[in-house]
């Protein structure tokens, strides 16, 4: 179904930020950090912590004041957003209005919808995938909140970058239809292998698909680690707070039912 860039298995790359400073003219942010190559990564930390603007400055949408953003070793600080290896998924308004599911996932493919076969198979095999088959006429205002961030997902497959990022992506989607969302990640990870940083404050979304994890505490990196870990009690004290007093004893119980 899929054509053979499409369905390629792509490792992920390791993303860097060196010694990374930014303001926006208040106190800077200052992230020094390593991210896995094809691991997921959830960032973490409380608002206004800096989870966007670290996730921004990845893509390109902002830059650094000093320091360095390394995409699989590569210096790309001064790259405009358009060509770095990356595809982000934002919250809501990830899709143009006018445009079609279709037109809006071949966007990942061409920018002007110069459209090739092979590009109209991967878009169908992309659409299949996510459960959109069949609405692929519809404009964003005929679907649900979750269909819309499947359309946005299938556009993320077009694209195959070996870098996604994912800012809290299924926060306004319920429970059920959330979990369903993560595992649609989650497979599309185990698929293609890319790196995925993946901002969420929903504690179980990071235990369902992270691996590792990323605090992030008043515009700094305050503790790396193993989700398990996090969640078993080895975390920081800002993040055993963050997550609520008593939240630590039932996730603990979780963390164990998951490994039996
Ligand atoms: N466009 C902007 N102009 C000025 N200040 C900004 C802008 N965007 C973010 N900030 C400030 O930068 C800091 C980090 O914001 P950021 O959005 O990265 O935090 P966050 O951890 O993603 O928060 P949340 O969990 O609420 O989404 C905050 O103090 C915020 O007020």
């Amino acid at each position: 179904m899929r054509d053979g860039a499409a369905s390629r298995l792509e490792k992920g790359a390791p993303v860097r930020l060196d010694k990374v400073s930014f303001s926006y003219g208040e106190a800077p942010l200052v992230f020094n950090v390593d991210f896995a190559a094809a691991k997921i990564t959830a960032i973490m930390g409380p608002s206004g912590s800096g989870k966007s603007t670290l996730l921004n400055l990845v893509a390109g949408f902002e830059t650094p004041q000093s320091g360095r953003v390394l995409i699989g070793g590569v210096d790309v600080s001064a790259e405009p957003a358009s060509v770095r290896p990356v595809s982000m998924v934002f919250q809501e308004n990830n899709l143009f209005a006018h445009l079609s599911v279709e037109q809006n996932v071949g966007l990942g493919r061409s920018p002007s919808l110069r459209l090739t076969e092979a590009d109209r198979a991967a878009i169908a095999g992309a659409l299949a995938r996510t459960g959109l088959a069949g609405k692929e006429r519809r404009l964003p205002r005929e679907l649900s909140g979750g269909e819309r961030q499947r359309v946005a997902l299938a556009r993320v497959l077009v694209r195959d970058r070996p870098v996604l990022l994912l800012d809290e992506p299924f926060a306004s989607l319920g429970p059920a239809l959330r979990d369903d969302m993560l595992d649609l990640v989650a497979a599309v990870h185990a698929e293609r292998g890319m790196t995925v940083l993946f901002v969420t404050h929903q504690p179980e979304d990071a235990r369902r698909i992270g691996e590792h994890m990323v605090f992030l505490d008043n515009g700094l990196v305050a503790a790396t680690g193993k989700v398990d870990d996090f969640f078993a009690g080895a975390g920081p004290e800002a993040f055993r707070r963050y997550i609520g007093a008593g939240a630590g004893d039932a996730v603990s119980r979780d963390v164990a039912r998951k490994r039996t």
